[in-house]
């Protein structure tokens, strides 16, 4: 459950070159005036001039939220001062995001530049999507403390690194989670814009196999009040005392594959998650699963085939090797981490192993290449599997956990392949040839289990320093 940040191995920084996202959400509650104001006095704090950049981009997801729901003045004071507080951030941010080589101070021309890469990737994106009648709202603190018998121990139902959530019940019936996000070491404006960030990104998604958005609270805190899965995590499940059936595991393996591709391919802004593991896997009650727990997603926009990011947050066991030694990040980076997440499936052994410390993709690597599905299958499913979709979700984890990014599926490939409708040596054959210069660099076609094992244990090592 454990998400954990780290340096890249010479220490220096990386900017999420994404900071345009949060901002999109941002600006939307501030009218002209306050907003022209605003960013002026923030920009004051900083050597660069944001004024003279084009006009910001149009209102977005906060705003219909605002729109909808805030008539109260106290409600409208608290978005304006974590908006200012978030806008002073983002700015900030901005003008210390260093170039890609490393050791490069950033000149003011070079920012200009980058920004406006950043501005024309935005400009592409069609926004005009969102919602004008969203279906979430605003909670009072009082409604949800109502709804959670005053966030009673008794109602705590999961508690990640972040975030305490609690079982809830509203007036008219509906049964609710309530995420509250925990005070943690960041100051007041990272978590205003952490939280803005992730609403953004829940309020966009309308998929069956993602998490639904019920409404947010900013009074007394920051919660996200999501519907409630009475199933609980696919990791409590998976890992708990009763053996979990392999046909509700193929079912929960095709609904994550389906939840990616619509993140990745079929939403109206593409969405990369970055921390898909089997404890952000949520079960409803129909065993279907949802993707849950957008704290690391981040906005894709088309035209940046990836990103470099810094720190290098995710979880250890699923993080692919291109991000945590060259923080590379696309959606490949989700493939292999729903690779691993596959291998959890197959096999009913996690990620890491608790006791030795030894990477599942390690262990499983030969498994799968001699295609040994009796050794490889949970012991517990006691043989009770069909063969033939054991074959298949193993072939799928085997590309998906592809030491080389490029050689990953995408997950509109992935789908098919794990559905059986298409085979390996096809999508192979069908596969584009294109690859980007960046990740050609990262990517070595000699890397092999023991120098991913290596990197695997120096990047433990960097953590734990
Ligand atoms: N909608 C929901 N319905 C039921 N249980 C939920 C729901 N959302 C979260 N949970 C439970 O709470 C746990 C923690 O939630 P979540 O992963 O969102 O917290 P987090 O602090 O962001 O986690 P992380 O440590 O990955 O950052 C989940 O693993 C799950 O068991």
């Amino acid at each position: 459950m454990k998400r954990m940040d780290s340096k890249s191995d010479n220490g220096r920084e990386f900017s999420s070159d994404d900071d345009a996202s949060p901002r999109c959400v941002m600006e939307a509650p501030v009218s002209e005036t306050e907003s022209d104001s605003t960013t002026t006095s923030s920009s004051s704090s900083s050597s660069f001039s944001p004024e003279k950049l084009p006009l910001p981009p149009p209102p977005a997801v906060a705003a219909a939220a605002l729109r909808k729901t805030n008539s109260k003045e106290s409600n409208l004071q608290q978005w304006k001062t974590m908006i200012d507080v978030f806008k002073f951030k983002n700015v900030k941010k901005l003008t210390t995001i260093p170039l890609l080589s490393a050791g490069n101070e950033i000149t003011r021309k070079g920012f200009a530049k980058k920004l406006a890469r950043i501005r024309s990737a935005e400009d592409s994106i069609d926004i005009g999507v969102i919602p004008t009648k969203p279906s979430w709202r605003n909670f009072d603190y009082a409604e949800l403390a109502a709804a959670t018998n005053d966030f009673n121990p008794e109602n705590l139902v999961g508690k990640g690194g972040h975030a305490e959530v609690y079982k809830g019940h509203l007036p008219d019936g509906k049964v609710i989670a309530v995420k509250r996000l925990m005070k943690n070491a960041k100051d007041a404006g990272d978590r205003a814009g952490d939280f803005l960030t992730e609403l953004g990104i829940i309020a966009h998604i309308n998929h069956p196999n993602a998490t639904r958005l019920v409404g947010f609270g900013i009074e007394r805190g920051h919660y996200f009040v999501l519907e409630y899965a009475p199933h609980g995590s696919l990791s409590s499940l998976l890992f708990g005392s009763e053996c979990l059936e392999w046909k509700t595991r193929f079912k929960v393996s095709i609904g994550v594959a389906e939840g990616l591709q619509y993140l990745h391919q079929d939403c109206p802004r593409r969405i990369i998650h970055r921390d898909i593991k089997a404890s952000n896997i949520l079960l409803n009650e129909n065993y279907e699963a949802e993707i849950s727990d957008f704290g690391l997603a981040k906005w894709l926009p088309t035209n940046w085939a990836h990103h470099v990011v810094f720190p290098i947050e995710g979880t250890f066991g699923y993080l692919a090797p291109e991000y945590f030694m060259h923080g590379v990040v696309d959606e490949k980076t989700d493939v292999f981490a729903f690779g691993v997440l596959l291998l959890e499936i197959i096999t009913g052994r996690r990620a890491v192993d608790s006791d030795s410390r030894q990477s599942l993709v390690i262990w499983a690597k030969p498994l799968l290449d001699t295609m040994n599905v009796t050794e490889i299958a949970d012991p517990r499913l006691e043989g009770e599997y069909d063969p033939i979709e054991m074959k298949h979700a193993m072939v799928t984890a085997s590309l998906c956990v592809h030491q080389i990014s490029s050689k990953r599926p995408f997950m509109n490939q992935v789908v098919p392949l794990l559905k059986g409708e298409v085979a390996a040596i096809e999508l192979k054959q069908n596969s584009p040839a294109t690859r980007s210069l960046l990740l050609e660099a990262c990517d070595l076609e000699d890397y092999t289990c023991s120098s991913y094992l290596k990197d695997l244990n120096r990047h433990r090592e960097l953590i734990n320093e």
